[in-house]
């Protein structure tokens, strides 16, 4: 290995008490909310095709037009009690929301910058009555934190002289301010979710990321903070020159899953994933396609499966209402997880062979695995094939409770008979399991 001053710090996934907690959670609310829902991803009659929020790098869009959008933010109908209503009902145990993205616009009345909420026509911290909303609606809140800030006078995307190195020694004093802020002013947030950390600036100082983790940790200790915050002093970002994951969990899967087990290594994972085909801001014209309640379910239910955390991103009007179809996502989502949450809260991947029906998920710490099927076969037979020395002890339909009979068809190989073959929305099965030398023999097994 090579030897490394701020690479990992840590072999193997946290162990207390807040990441356990933020493992149990599984399923969270993203949030993209700021002056580029103003344009919507439309200026001058003309539609931006790239992400809402980038809105600002068209060139169809003049830097300084960009930047008095906040002369206009005035989110008149922002009601947070009513967006943590919703997250809760939908099923969402946290959230990620956009203090600051790229643009440097600060959702909450910074001291270190004028560009910020107390500038615009609303004035008044959005940030706070949020996280006071979802708190009390048992919901914890994480800080998403955007390191490039294109409005901010000493950012450098490279330092190419002193005075570039002066202007980005200032930039990281303004950052350190800025979270130390953050933290407190809303001591009750669980994490810090950055992003805007792949230019040169930033990747050529590992020292500054590795110093900057452990001052915010200072601050306030278990936070919670992904792989992207930190570069090891070789540039190497998410995994250090040694292979080893930085921070707390993975944080590249941006728009993507893994496919199997073997892509996470036995790490803590996080998969953020929006509605459309790649908008994260409002965008008025959503083009391609739009995923649908039982696609997501997929998402969220195969993230579980195989030990991972799923957020599902919304991005908010100008005027603060979330846009019809992400409402009626909610309100979707929401319905088979007030039936099926059991299975994904304090999921976890079970170490069964996967199966064409759907995935596997092991209730943290029990013998009880749930089957979340979404592909049922034309036999109406789901194949289940156990470890050696585990064996089948029951079996139920979740929301029905209706006990299921598993047929032995060999050694430690069941099919399990679906009461009916149609079903418009993912099914779960509920199995219990036993495992172990001398257990006695499953319920399922013929005597010999
Ligand atoms: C250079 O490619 C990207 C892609 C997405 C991003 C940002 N990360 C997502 C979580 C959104 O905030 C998006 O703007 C930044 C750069």
């Amino acid at each position: 290995t090579i030897a490394l001053i701020h690479g990992a710090h840590r072999m193997g996934n946290r162990t207390d008490a807040d990441m356990a907690r933020w493992r149990s959670l599984r399923f969270g609310q993203f949030i993209h909310w700021g002056l580029y829902a103003i344009p919507g991803g439309e200026w001058n009659g003309k539609t931006y095709n790239g992400a809402a929020e980038w809105i600002r790098s068209w060139k169809e869009m003049p830097h300084e037009d960009y930047d008095k959008l906040y002369r206009q933010f005035n989110p008149v109908n922002f009601n947070p009690q009513q967006w943590a209503a919703q997250a809760k009902s939908m099923g969402a145990k946290y959230m990620i929301i956009t203090t600051k993205h790229h643009d440097g616009f600060c959702l909450w009345p910074s001291k270190y910058s004028k560009y910020t909420i107390a500038s615009s026509p609303w004035k008044k911290d959005l940030l706070g009555p949020m996280i006071e909303a979802y708190n009390k609606a048992g919901i914890d809140v994480h800080l998403y934190f955007s390191i490039i800030d294109w409005n901010h006078p000493d950012y450098r995307a490279s330092l190419k002289n002193a005075a570039d190195s002066a202007a980005g020694k200032r930039f990281q004093v303004f950052v350190k301010n800025q979270l130390a802020e953050l933290l407190q002013r809303y001591p009750t947030i669980k994490g810090f979710w950055f992003d805007g950390t792949w230019d040169d600036s930033w990747k050529n100082d590992g020292a500054f990321s590795d110093e900057l983790e452990q001052y915010l940790q200072s601050l306030h200790p278990g936070l919670v903070m992904g792989s992207r915050l930190r570069a090891d002093e070789k540039g190497a970002r998410h995994f250090d020159s040694n292979g080893r994951l930085m921070g707390d969990y993975e944080q590249g899967w941006e728009r993507k899953l893994p496919a199997t087990i073997d892509d996470v290594h036995g790490n803590d994972w996080e998969a953020v994933m929006t509605v459309p085909e790649n908008q994260w801001g409002y965008h008025a014209k959503w083009a391609g396609h739009v995923k649908t309640v039982n696609e997501i379910l997929e998402m969220l239910v195969k993230s579980v499966s195989l030990n991972g955390n799923f957020v599902l991103n919304f991005g908010p009007k100008a005027d603060g209402t979330y846009r019809t179809e992400e409402q009626q996502l909610m309100t979707g989502i929401g319905q088979w997880m007030k039936v099926n949450g059991d299975a994904i809260y304090n999921g976890t991947y079970a170490g069964f062979e996967k199966q064409d029906w759907g995935y596997y998920i092991r209730k943290a710490g029990t013998d009880s695995v749930y089957m979340v099927v979404f592909n049922i076969p034309v036999s109406g037979s789901l194949r289940v094939k156990l470890p050696a020395r585990t064996s089948l002890t029951g079996a139920s339909v979740l929301q029905s409770n209706a006990t299921l009979t598993p047929e032995l068809i060999g050694r430690n190989e069941y099919f399990i008979h679906l009461p009916n073959k149609t079903t418009d929305s993912p099914v779960v099965i509920l199995l219990k399991t036993v495992t172990g030398e001398n257990k006695e023999k499953g319920s399922f097994e013929k005597a010999k």
